[in-house]
């Protein structure tokens, strides 16, 4: 089983730091999704992962080796940066073709990775004739040409259409079932929720958080409920006298923060009110995600760098 392990990692341009002493570990079997606001060295550490860019100090490995050690490197690694990376005079076909030959990869690869990306009746098309997101497929059939334990992905859903989006958030979670480590980058907090299991979340270079995703949301986001009743007045007197502050939600219904189901549909039941609706509000990853980088956003903290 391959991790990728970041430690005590630090990379500056010029008098910035992208990345500033961060330490975490990718592990197998699972995805994890890596969040931070624009600028927060999401980019810069998978390029320092793959060996695009040298660190100031500290190190980035996949299986304890650097990446620039790897013997063939894409059987090892998969990894999906820039979309706009393949040649446009090329065919999405010759492009996988010349990738495996360059890596001693099956050539057989290279119509399983088309058939699996959904390129296949494209393959012989110009990759300057492709759409984004038919871009977007073909950087991903090129991360999975080697069969790589270990994948890293920077937006993947970028320009994926509802249908791409659902087969990606499939294809992450059978890359995960398969025990191999899947790091994913994404600002679609609905979309993150959908695949991930683990958060690694970085603030202007450094770690925020890394956690199982529902910890993280639980941490940060209060549980909240919505009750709806015939008795309004009733409902309202009954909240407020048990100190629960509540709100009217869309639709109808009141929802009341910081409370459990178990405990709002006690009180209704003591009080003898009739309860039409009664459901416990699960928090948002957008909810916990927002609370925890609003005071680390570089564009709220600096505007005049904006
Ligand atoms: N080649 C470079 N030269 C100078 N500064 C750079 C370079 N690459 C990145 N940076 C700076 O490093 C910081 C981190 O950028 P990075 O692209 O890693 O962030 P990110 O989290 O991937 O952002 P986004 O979500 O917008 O893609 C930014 O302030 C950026 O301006």
């Amino acid at each position: 089983m391959t991790s990728i392990d970041v430690r005590d990692l630090t990379k500056e341009y010029g008098t910035r730091r992208a990345v500033d002493h961060l330490t975490f570990t990718v592990e197998p079997g699972r995805v994890t999704g890596f969040l931070g606001p624009n600028g927060a060295g999401k980019s810069t550490t998978m390029r320092l992962v793959l060996g695009l860019d040298r660190p100031t100090s500290g190190t980035a490995t996949i299986g304890g080796r650097a990446y620039a050690t790897l013997h063939e490197p894409l059987r090892e690694v998969g990894a999906l940066l820039d979309a706009q990376a393949a040649h446009g005079s090329r065919t999405g076909r010759d492009h996988l073709r010349t990738l495996a030959a360059s890596n001693r990869i099956p050539v057989r690869r290279v119509d399983e990775v088309l058939e699996e990306t959904g390129l296949a009746t494209a393959a012989r098309r110009r990759v300057k004739t492709y759409s984004l997101g038919m871009r977007q497929r073909l950087g991903i059939a090129a991360a999975l040409l080697g069969d790589p334990p270990v994948v890293l992905l920077d937006e993947p859903s970028n320009g994926l259409d509802p249908e791409g989006i659902i087969w990606i958030r499939t294809l992450l979670r059978r890359l995960a079932d398969e025990g191999r480590t899947v790091l994913v980058s994404s600002h679609l907090m609905n979309e993150t929720a959908s695949f991930a299991d683990h958060l690694v979340v970085l603030g202007r270079g450094r770690l925020l958080a890394d956690m199982p995703m529902r910890e993280f949301i639980h941490a940060r986001v209060q549980p909240r409920v919505r009750v709806r009743t015939t008795e309004e007045a009733a409902l309202r007197e009954l909240l407020a006298r048990h100190g629960y502050e509540a709100a009217l939600g869309d639709g109808g219904g009141w929802i009341v923060q910081h409370a459990r189901v178990e405990d709002i549909g006690r009180l209704a039941s003591e009080a003898r009110l009739p309860v039409l609706e009664l459901a416990a509000q699960e928090g948002t990853l957008e909810q916990a995600y927002l609370d925890l980088t609003a005071a680390e956003t570089e564009f709220t903290a600096q505007p005049q760098e904006a």
